[in-house]
């Protein structure tokens, strides 16, 4: 290793002898583990076998508990250390070293950071959990500010082993017996290549990102910042921090961390396991509903329209429509009377109920209602005999069964595939082209089979008017599942089941219809209730449509929310009217503002070249400050006709310049000719479209056609932006000649 920083002192012999000391903690660390995880395993398994007689006075309770609370938290972490050593970097990763210049070497404090807390036997710590509060220093120490720290060492490992310790210094002089080794821990974490995932930072985290990190958990925490800056990251550990400091709160009311696409969540999904965490929800908004799984974007022009709140009115009206094939008047005899109610009263009746009661929830009143005005058209005989006769007629089942029947919020949206329908719908909101744009795609998902992102906050939107769908009560199983089978399945309605028919006492048999058509498709799967988070965490805030802030503040009515964006990065048009949308979900909460200004990810050469792109056009961007030179500027190439071999020999390059991941992104009208590169390099290349790249880095990117990433994308300049931003080492930029 070499000596590049002032205050080093190392040679090889001295980071010999500090990797075999920290090796000796780290040994003793899992000695501990392996030692508490027998014995709590015994404990556990002893207690579980006492606990079973306790009924007959064997045992006390409050004996059981203290037999399980002292040994539970290192059984935990011996537990979690054995997944976490199988993935992630090295369970321990800190060391500080604690005192004044003057204290003697014997008097100092010497205290290990790592991802779990260990205690040895005698309760004393071995490991210091990163977010306790006697790890604060590891990151907030300061050579201006030192918080009594003489030197803070980050230790890497492979596995148990110690590989290498590079060392802060926060004082002026080390005393004479401190050794300090190494490059520097933060630069030699962003040079390293990346992986297909995104890493934990743990041991790097910087002093302004802590702070973020451990801000308290109410209101509103708000990360702003440009890209590469860690909002994400950042976000990430302080989920894990949030957990840690108010467990009970948080696990049991659940952190919901949202993200702008499917390929976003599996790029962050192993963070919060490699802290420990695994009980944080990781959705997609394409995934936010229950039941509904959407990756497909609609055109620009289309998820406008679905996007702002306008919609609302058209959803509105769509849905207080009575269901598709609900019959427009009632006739029957009850009692003896002919009864007949025309489509006036029952539109009505559905008008009325719907003024306070959700549809779903609302069969039981619309009975009601019916029979109050049944009973006013005859007036005739004895009125309670009238309302027993009513309530007992198996006409009026099947009418009710079909005109306020249980309606899939997915069903309204299908009505919406019709231009007439939705020009009527949609007057005074929507101009003739939307409309027609609206109902064309919904054609298109019936065509596909798919909804789009947009979509699932429509849904989500109808679902809340609707209420949820009831099932039928159990009594009535037999019965109405008869019934629903011929109702529903001509709705496209799956996996329904028929049980016993009561009626014949015959057992039929279980059938259950598999998805043929794209229409069964769209309705497969059931709709749950949308279940409210303690804490909701938002990734690329300045992304979401005023229709999906409404989505995510269903989720967390009570909840604090961390939200992280740039405006600079955005490719939601109406910036304003979303963040309107935004406080409007935040509700009345205090509001904390955190802003990154240093840019980790791309080397200063890219990252000058994005800058130069987007300042002309967005003077107001958030351009923050590049750490890291690699001295190679971005190369930028043009091509004839297709870009096909020009792309094939830039990856040729990068795949020899980096060790790690490469991007190929390109817009939609050169895919086709690109996508035999995906997969190339041992899978080391991805080929992948602009959108898609929000939030995502590689190693090395081949940007091609920048003016037709422009052009395709929603966000214009702002995607290319995003585009021009994702790679830490390399980019080739192609244009067409
Ligand atoms: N303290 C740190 N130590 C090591 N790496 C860091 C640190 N902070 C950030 N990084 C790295 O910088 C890169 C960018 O981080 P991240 O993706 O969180 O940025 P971002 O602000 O969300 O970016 P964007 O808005 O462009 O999507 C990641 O590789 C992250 O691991």
């Amino acid at each position: 290793m070499t000596t590049t920083r002032p205050g080093a002192t190392d040679t090889s012999a001295d980071v010999a002898r500090e990797i075999e000391l920290e090796q000796a903690h780290v040994d003793r660390v899992y000695a501990e583990l392996e030692k508490a995880s027998g014995r709590a395993a015994d404990v556990e398994a002893d207690g579980l076998a006492r606990g079973r007689t306790s009924r007959t006075g064997d045992v006390r309770d409050e004996e059981l508990t203290g037999l399980f609370e002292r040994d539970a938290l290192v059984y935990a972490a011996a537990k979690r250390r054995s997944a976490i050593e199988k993935q992630y970097e090295g369970l321990v990763f800190g060391r500080l070293d604690l005192g004044e210049v003057s204290t003697p070497a014997a008097d100092r404090e010497i205290r290990h950071i790592g991802r779990l807390g260990v205690r040895d036997d005698d309760y004393e710590p071995l490991v210091v959990d990163w977010r306790a509060p006697a790890a604060a220093a590891f990151y907030r120490a300061t050579p201006v500010d030192p918080m009594g720290v003489l030197r803070r060492r980050v230790l890497r490992c492979s596995g148990s082993t110690v590989v290498g310790v590079e060392d802060d210094l926060m004082v002026p002089e080390a005393p004479d017996d401190i050794v300090v080794v190494g490059d520097g821990a933060l630069i030699a974490a962003l040079t390293r290549s990346r992986g297909r995932q995104m890493r934990d930072i743990v041991a790097t985290i910087q002093r302004h990102q802590d702070e973020a990190i451990r801000a308290p958990s109410r209101g509103i925490t708000e990360i702003t910042g440009g890209p590469g800056t860690g909002k994400t990251v950042v976000a990430l550990h302080r989920a894990a921090y949030l957990l840690y400091s108010e467990r009970r709160r948080f696990e049991s009311g659940g952190i919901l961390v949202v993200g702008p696409s499917a390929a976003y969540t599996a790029y962050i999904e192993r963070v919060l396991p490699s802290l420990g965490e695994d009980s944080v929800a990781l959705r997609a908004l394409g995934d936010l509903v229950d039941g509904v799984t959407a990756v497909r974007l609609d055109s620009p022009e289309v998820a406008a329209i679905k996007g702002s709140l306008r919609i609302r009115r058209v959803l509105s009206r769509a849905a207080s429509r009575p269901p598709e094939g609900a019959p427009s008047e009632l006739r029957a005899f009850i009692n003896g009377h002919a009864v007949r109610l025309d489509s006036g009263v029952l539109s009505g009746i559905r008008r009325h109920i719907l003024r306070s009661s959700q549809h779903n929830l609302a069969a039981k009143q619309a009975r009601e209602e019916l029979a109050q005005a049944a009973w006013k058209s005859v007036r005739q005989g004895d009125r309670d005999q009238f309302f027993d006769a009513f309530d007992s007629s198996r006409d009026i089942d099947a009418f009710v069964q079909s005109w306020w029947r249980q309606v899939d919020p997915r069903e309204v949206l299908l009505t919406l595939a019709d231009t007439d329908h939705v020009l009527g719908l949609a007057r005074g909101v929507l101009n003739h082209e939307e409309s027609a744009a609206l109902a064309q795609s919904m054609r298109e998902a019936i065509e596909l089979g798919t909804w789009s992102v947009a979509d699932v906050a429509l849904i989500d939107d109808v679902s809340a008017r609707l209420g949820p769908v009831q099932q039928p009560e159990a009594e009535e199983r037999g019965f109405y599942e008869i019934e629903e089978f011929d109702d529903l399945s001509s709705y496209g309605v799956l996996d329904v089941r028929a049980g016993v028919d009561r009626r014949d006492g015959a057992t039929s048999t279980t059938s259950v219809v598999t998805p043929s058509t794209a229409r069964e498709r769209l309705l497969h799967g059931r709709i749950e209730r949308s279940s409210s988070s303690a804490h909701v965490l938002v990734d690329e805030a300045q992304d979401l449509s005023p229709m999906q802030w409404r989505m995510l503040a269903r989720r967390g009515r009570n909840a604090s929310w961390t939200v992280v964006g740039d405006a600079a990065q955005a490719s939601w048009g109406d910036l304003e009217e979303a963040r309107s949308a935004r406080r409007e979900a935040y509700g009345s909460q205090q509001l904390r503002e955190f802003h990154m200004d240093t840019n980790y990810r791309n080397a200063r050469e890219i990252f000058d070249y994005a800058r130069d792109v987007i300042l002309p056009l967005v003077p107001d961007a958030d351009i923050p400050e590049a750490v890291r030179e690699t001295g190679v500027a971005p190369v930028d190439r043009g091509f004839e006709d297709s870009p096909a071999s020009a792309t094939d020999d830039a990856v040729l390059e990068l795949l020899g310049d980096v060790e790690g991941s490469i991007a190929v992104i390109t817009p939609a009208r050169w895919a086709d000719r690109l996508q035999h590169l995906d997969g190339a390099g041992e899978g080391r290349v991805q080929v992948i479209d602009p959108l898609s790249t929000k939030g995502l880095e590689w190693d090395a990117t081949v940007v091609v056609d920048p003016d037709a990433i422009v052009e395709e994308s929603p966000g214009g300049v702002r995607v290319l932006y995003v585009v021009l931003t994702r790679a830490a080492h390399r980019m080739t930029v192609l244009r067409p000649n």
